[in-house]
C-alpha cells in the first residue's frame, strides 16, 4: 500500500478564519480563536493521521505588514510555512475587499499546490460566491477553489478531501499516534492568553505574554503556575482589576478549559509581572520563543 504524507500550511489575512478552519480539520481545539485579529503568534502543528496518509498542519499568523518587532518575527513564521509546505491552503474572507496583493506575491513564489478557501459563505449569496471563484481562478489559477463556512462546518469535508488527494507519496513524518508537536504547557498558556483576549480591550491583549513557570502532575490534580507579563504598571492594574476581580475571571475560565483539555482537576495560580517594552526587546522575544 502506498503511503502519503505532507505539510499543509494555512495562510491568509488576520481574522479570515484560519484557526477555525484548522480546528475543524484537525478535530481538536488546537489554536486559540478569538474575534480579534492576530491572536495566533506561533506556528502550530496539528497532525491528522489516516490509515494510508498523514497530514501535518501548521497555522500561521495572519499576513500583515510588520510595524513592530514582534510582528516582524511573526512574519518569519509565515515565510517558513511557505517554504515547508507541500500544500498551501489560502483562506480568504468572502467579504474581504480585493486588497490581498501581499498574499498574492507570496503565492506566486511557492512551488506548493494551492487551494483557495473562500470562507464565511454563510455571510454571502450564491452570486457573490460564484463571482469570487471566478476572481481567484483568473488571478492565480490555483489547483483548487472551495467556498466554505469553517464556523458552521459547511463544505469543510471537500477541503479535507482536496488535501488528502493532493498529498505527495511519502512515509509518515511523525509517529502516527502523535497529535501535535506542541506541549501541554503550550496549550495551557494559550488558554490563558485567549481569556485575556476575550476579557480586555485595546492594547492589553497585544501587550501580554503568558509563561507557564511550573506544571506539576500529581495523582488527582495538576498544579499549574503562570506569569502574565505586561509592559506597564498601569496595564498590570487593569489586568488585576478591583480587588483582583478581573484576574479571578481569567483564572476561572482558563482553568475550566484546562480541566476539559487535560481531563483532570487543575489548580491554577497566576502572577502578573511588568517587563517594560518587552515586545521591542530581542532578549525577551528570544526567551518567549519568537525568534531563534
Ligand atoms: N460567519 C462566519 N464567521 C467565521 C467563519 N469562520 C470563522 N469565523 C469567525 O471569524 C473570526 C476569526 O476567526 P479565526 O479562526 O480566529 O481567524 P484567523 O484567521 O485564525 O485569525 P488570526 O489568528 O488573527 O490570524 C472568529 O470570530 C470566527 O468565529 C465562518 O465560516 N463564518
Amino acid at each position: 500500500m502506498t503511503h502519503k504524507a505532507g505539510f499543509v500550511s494555512i495562510i491568509g489575512k488576520p481574522n479570515a478564519g484560519k484557526s477555525t478552519l484548522m480546528n475543524q480539520l484537525v478535530g481538536e481545539k488546537m489554536a486559540i480563536i478569538t474575534p480579534k485579529a492576530q491572536t495566533t503568534r506561533h506556528r502550530i502543528l496539528g497532525i491528522v493521521n489516516g490509515e494510508d496518509y498523514q497530514i501535518v498542519f501548521s497555522d500561521t499568523p495572519g499576513i500583515i505588514k510588520p510595524n513592530y518587532k514582534l510582528q516582524e518575527n511573526m512574519m518569519h513564521f509565515v515565510d517558513d510555512a511557505l517554504v515547508d509546505a507541500d500544500i498551501l491552503v489560502f483562506v480568504t474572507d468572502i467579504n474581504e475587499r480585493h486588497d490581498e496583493e501581499d498574499v498574492l506575491e507570496k503565492l506566486k513564489k511557492t512551488s506548493a499546490k494551492v487551494l483557495v478557501v473562500i470562507n464565511k459563505v454563510d455571510q454571502s449569496t450564491n452570486e457573490l460566491i460564484e463571482a469570487k471563484i471566478e476572481y481567484w481562478k483568473e488571478k492565480i489559477n490555483p489547483e483548487g477553489i472551495i467556498g466554505c463556512s469553517a464556523l458552521h462546518q459547511v463544505n469543510t469535508q471537500p477541503v479535507m478531501d482536496f488535501i488528502v488527494n493532493n498529498l505527495p507519496e511519502h512515509p509518515a513524518y511523525y509517529e502516527k499516534d502523535e497529535l501535535t508537536d506542541r506541549s501541554e504547557r503550550f496549550f495551557v498558556s494559550e488558554m490563558i492568553r485567549e481569556k485575556v483576549f476575550k476579557l480586555y480591550k485595546k492594547e492589553i491583549p497585544y501587550s501580554t505574554e503568558v509563561i507557564i513557570t511550573s506544571f506539576k502532575e500529581e495523582k488527582n490534580i495538576i498544579k499549574i503556575s503562570a506569569e502574565i507579563i505586561v509592559e506597564r504598571e498601569s496595564q498590570k492594574n487593569i489586568l488585576i482589576g478591583a480587588g483582583g476581580s478581573m484576574l479571578k475571571k481569567v483564572g476561572t475560565y482558563a482553568r475550566q478549559d484546562m480541566e476539559e483539555f487535560l481531563q483532570k482537576k487543575v489548580f491554577l495560580e497566576m502572577f502578573v509581572k511588568v517587563i517594560p517594552d518587552w515586545r521591542n526587546r530581542d532578549h525577551y522575544l528570544k526567551n518567549f520563543g519568537y525568534r531563534e
